[in-house]
């Protein structure tokens, strides 16, 4: 277990007024968002809506250009970093030769890492721990990266489009075991994705984007009652 943030917020992330452009591109545009901690939170939205660039500033890896950002009650930095297992979009894990090479590695240099729940994991997602790096198929290097950031005991979950070239039966299967961590644990996990239909049973909680700003955020049993599911919720915000 990591060292506790101490903090005395009721939020996991807070954005005030937060914009971020890049050159003619607004990626933000004044977003204010309020995070629950504790549960799953889709954050969802088109192609270019705002989700990558969001994590990437909780993260500290690019800046604001107004605005406030408090993650785990504090501005985002490699202290807040500390508390947060982060799944990039288009990740690489070159840390080592083998699956059992790469753990080793994480358990060094990734604070809270288990390497006992890694190997129950790599088990649950059949990844032979001598299997090769460099030979994995983009499904299988997907499945050792959610590996990686699931078998971390921190506070905070960051996992941007963790599904994307996963297949349908895999997919369902490592939503399912992050449904169970989400059970296990005292957990905050924020996850975009484009496989909603899939996802829908992991959140608690669900945030549409478009073009930068916010359409909504809400409890998902809530817009569950009132749409139906989350998949339609989303088909009748943006057609
Ligand atoms: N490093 C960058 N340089 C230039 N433009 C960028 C950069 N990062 C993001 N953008 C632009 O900002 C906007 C938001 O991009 P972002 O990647 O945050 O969207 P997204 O919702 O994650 O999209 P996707 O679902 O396609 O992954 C897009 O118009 C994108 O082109």
């Amino acid at each position: 277990m990591t060292p506790a943030l101490h903090h005395e917020t009721t939020f996991a992330v807070e954005c005030r007024q937060v914009s971020k452009r890049y050159g003619q591109s607004q990626a933000l545009h004044n977003l204010s968002l309020s995070l629950p901690q504790g549960c799953s939170i889709g954050i969802l939205g088109p192609n270019g809506s705002g989700k990558s660039t969001l994590f990437r500033l909780l993260m500290g890896l690019t800046q604001p250009d107004s605005g406030h950002l408090a993650v785990l009650g504090r501005k985002p930095s490699w202290q807040t970093n500390r508390h947060i297992a982060y799944l990039p979009d288009r990740a690489r894990w070159y840390g080592g030769d083998t699956v059992r090479d790469a753990f080793r590695y994480a358990e060094r240099l990734l604070p809270g890492f288990s390497r006992d729940v890694a190997l129950n994991l790599a088990d649950i997602m059949e990844i032979p721990l001598g299997m090769k790096v460099a030979g994995m198929s983009r499904g299988q290097e997907a499945r050792l990266m959610i590996m990686v950031c699931v078998a971390r005991d921190v506070p905070l979950m960051i996992l941007d489009e963790p599904f994307s070239g996963i297949d349908l039966l895999s997919r369902e299967r490592i939503i399912e075991c992050l449904i169970h961590q989400m059970s296990r644990r005292e957990v905050t996990m924020l996850v975009s994705t484009h496989e909603l239909h899939e996802a829908e049973p992991l959140f608690d909680h669900a945030v549409f984007l478009n073009r930068g700003e916010l359409l909504l955020s809400g409890n998902a049993d809530d817009l569950r009652a009132q749409h139906g599911s989350l998949e339609r919720m989303m088909r009748s915000l943006y057609t």
